[in-house]
């Protein structure tokens, strides 16, 4: 039997980088929240021992490919654990609607969505927390998806405090350039020194992202869609970008943007969610 299962978006409503640890890596506070907008997955399981693709992604191999990976590494843990035999297989099919490396998350997003999923078909009992720490060796935006609220992220996004920003509609624009996570990270001239706030004083200050200035430095197209959709309504970049999002009160006023976008963007309208579609679907 194929099951279909939903694999989000996310956005950064606020990113703020508050210092380096020694292995290189930022500590930083963001505010995650779902869009409920995504990627769509199949899995077919079945006995035959393979971790199958049905589709490949442009550009990335199947041993890179995070479905593939967190497919591979929850059976691993489950044979050393005694919970699956050797035999289980899965073949895991992807619709990709996400722009891939544009601060949407849609690489975490599928392999927590495979992790949740591949833990209920070969019926392997882990955890949320299990599946989280299982994912954050796979992407640091791992443990989010599989935890499933809103929630700002500390450390390097595996400390989760739940928090319920409103649900507001977005108009999420892609510059149609890809930004890696490092080339942001390493730039000499990024703010590390956000000073660290608690949940309150971080709900109740303006919101902004430390890896803006940069991106539009070094991404011209970032640049103009912001000046452009800052026009109409309080815009950011997502992550370490390269998608920025516009937020209105409601689906009427993104929609109403969205027919004046000019053709040079690539734009969707999704409403934010305080608990991810994947986990909306768990629950039912
Ligand atoms: C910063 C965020 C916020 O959501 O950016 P986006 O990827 O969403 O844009 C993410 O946590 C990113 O997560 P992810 O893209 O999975 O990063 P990883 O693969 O773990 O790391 C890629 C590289 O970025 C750098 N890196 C990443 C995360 C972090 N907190 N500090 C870092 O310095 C490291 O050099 C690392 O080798
Ligand atoms: N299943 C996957 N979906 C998307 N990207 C993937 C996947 N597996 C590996 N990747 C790699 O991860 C990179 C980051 O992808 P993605 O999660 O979409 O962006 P971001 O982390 O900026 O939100 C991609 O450029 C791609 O090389």
């Amino acid at each position: 039997m194929i099951e279909r299962w939903p694999s989000p978006g996310k956005l950064n409503l606020f990113l703020f980088i508050t210092g380096q640890r020694d292995d290189g890596y930022h500590s930083l506070q963001t505010l995650f929240q779902f869009l409920d907008y995504g990627d769509e997955m199949t899995f077919a399981v079945d006995q035959h021992a393979h971790i199958r693709l049905l589709n490949e992604i442009e550009n990335v191999p199947c041993e890179e490919n995070l479905i593939y990976r967190a497919a591979q590494c929850l059976k691993t843990q489950a044979i050393a654990d005694k919970r699956c035999e050797e035999t289980v297989g899965v073949t895991i099919g992807i619709n990709k609607i996400l722009p891939m490396g544009g601060g949407l998350g849609g690489g975490s997003s599928n392999a927590a969505t495979t992790l949740i999923a591949l833990n209920q078909l070969w019926h392997l009992n882990y955890s949320l927390a299990q599946l989280a720490d299982l994912g954050l060796a796979l992407g640091a935006d791992v443990p989010i998806f599989v935890q499933g609220y809103a929630a700002l992220a500390e450390g390097i996004g595996e400390q989760l405090t739940p928090v319920q920003p409103v649900e507001k509609w977005y108009l999420v624009a892609h510059p149609n350039v890809s930004i890696p996570t490092p080339v942001i990270f390493n730039d000499p001239e990024l703010t590390r020194n956000s000073p660290v706030r608690t949940v309150e004083q971080l709900m109740h200050s303006p919101w902004s992202n430390d890896c803006e200035a940069i991106a539009r430095k070094r991404f011209r197209k970032v640049d103009e869609l912001l000046n452009w959709l800052l026009e109409y309504a309080p815009s950011r970049l997502t992550g370490t970008g390269a998608c920025v999002f516009a937020e209105f009160d409601s689906e009427a006023a993104a929609r109403q943007v969205l027919t004046l976008t000019p053709p040079w963007m690539t734009c969707f309208v999704a409403k934010g969610a305080t608990i991810s579609l994947l986990h909306r679907q768990l629950s039912e």
